[in-house]
């Protein structure tokens, strides 16, 4: 058993929105394919990963760093102490061979994007729906049923109140009961306003988040802290830089309601300094670590110890990113749910073809790997990059 190749593509997810501090006009994801030589229903096995929105493809580090300490790896080396699978613990350990700690850039996005696509070709390899191999690895009982939230109200050209409306309708016409725009970037009393558009649109039938994608200052956050405390908000998301700690627990200060942050974050190191210094609570606060920014799910897994060192129960993280991957570790690992944009980023994100969002969660369908096979759209285009 073997690998045979590793091969990426950076395809465009370009959309015409902008949040508070970039636009999406030339967004790129790397899609990735981990080639083995396995068999399964007659069929060669194939792992698939691609990276989350918000941090571009990272086709040159993956071509020029990371493919090749897979592929040059003795294979042996890379299974687990039986041979009747790839071990993802040893092939993260051999892309980080001869890598510093620290400064993390974005590695972290590509090594996250092989990993991806590593842990889709194990539970392939095991037959089994990913989120149920990781609930046996960890002795616990796996749930399908998860929480997801749309994410959507961006900023957009000729936007205005009634178009948001009509977009947050659509969601809950979709079955969700948790809605996020948002918020950062224009003036303070304009996003009042359009806070206030989104509420009586939703009325009782939902909650709203807002995420202001890291844009204020200390000033800033705390004028708008004192504002969004007029409503009854389900969080106030990445209210400032993400590694500024001081910062965010400074707003804790003037905020009791539910803050979330972490998206940014791609470390386990970063994320206990969250821990430590950001002021967070693990009563009400919630943590959006995206494995498929972060390192992937070895790293994540490093996460997920940190928090219950702190303290943290794993429901407290409700992942950024919008992918299947982080619905496996939901439903496996018991998280708080996922995130989902409805209308953004196909054919990347979403749900598997024919699974319906009710009352705010999804039930996760028993397909082999990731999921990727039962989302027709998505699976076509991972097909032409590998067989
Ligand atoms: O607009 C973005 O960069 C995406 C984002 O923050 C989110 O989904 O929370
Ligand atoms: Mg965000």
């Amino acid at each position: 058993m073997r690998i045979v190749d590793v091969v990426e593509i950076t395809k465009p997810i370009a959309s015409p929105i902008r949040n508070a501090y970039i636009d999406f006009s030339k967004m790129t994801a790397s899609l990735v394919a981990v080639v083995t030589d396995v068999v399964r229903d007659g069929r060669r096995v194939v792992g698939y990963g691609f990276n989350s929105n918000g941090r571009y493809g990272q086709g040159g580090l993956i071509r020029e760093r990371f493919r090749d300490r897979i592929t040059e790896a003795d294979p042996a080396t890379l299974l687990n102490d039986e041979g009747t699978n790839l071990d993802p613990h040893r092939i993260w350990a051999k892309m980080m061979m001869n890598e510093k700690p620290g400064g993390h850039g974005e590695r972290s996005v590509a090594v996250g994007t092989i990993d991806m696509a590593v842990w889709d070709a194990v539970a392939k390899i095991e037959g089994k729906p990913l989120f149920r191999l990781l609930a046996e690895m960890k002795g616990r009982e796996a749930n399908p049923k998860v929480f997801v939230y749309a994410a959507g109200g961006y900023y957009y050209p000729g936007k205005d109140d009634s178009a948001l409306r009509k977009e947050m309708r659509g969601y809950l016409d979709r079955g969700y009961n948790v809605v996020k725009m948002k918020i950062g970037g224009a003036p303070i009393d304009e996003d009042r306003r359009r806070i206030e558009a989104v509420l009586e649109e939703i009325g009782s039938q939902a909650r709203l988040a807002v995420d202001a994608n890291g844009r204020f200052d200390l000033e800033t956050a705390i004028a708008y802290a004192k504002m969004l405390r007029d409503y009854p908000l389900f969080w106030y998301e990445e209210i400032g830089d993400p590694l500024d700690y001081a910062l965010q627990a400074a707003v804790s200060e003037f905020y009791d309601a539910p803050m979330a942050t972490g998206e940014n974050l791609f470390s386990h190191q970063d994320a206990r300094n969250l821990l430590r210094y950001g002021g967070m609570r693990a009563d009400r606060d919630y943590l959006q670590f995206d494995c498929a920014l972060s390192y992937g799910l070895v790293e994540y897994l490093r996460t997920l110890d940190v928090l219950r060192q702190f303290g943290w129960s794993p429901s407290r993280c409700i992942p950024h990113g919008g992918h299947q991957m982080s619905l496996n570790i939901a439903a496996g690992l018991g998280l708080g749910g996922n995130e989902s944009y409805p209308d953004l980023f196909q054919p990347y994100g979403g749900f598997p073809d024919g699974v319906k969002v009710q009352d705010g969660h999804i039930v996760m369908p028993d397909i082999p790997g990731i999921g990727f096979e039962g989302k027709s759209d998505l699976i076509k285009v991972m097909r032409e990059l590998a067989e």
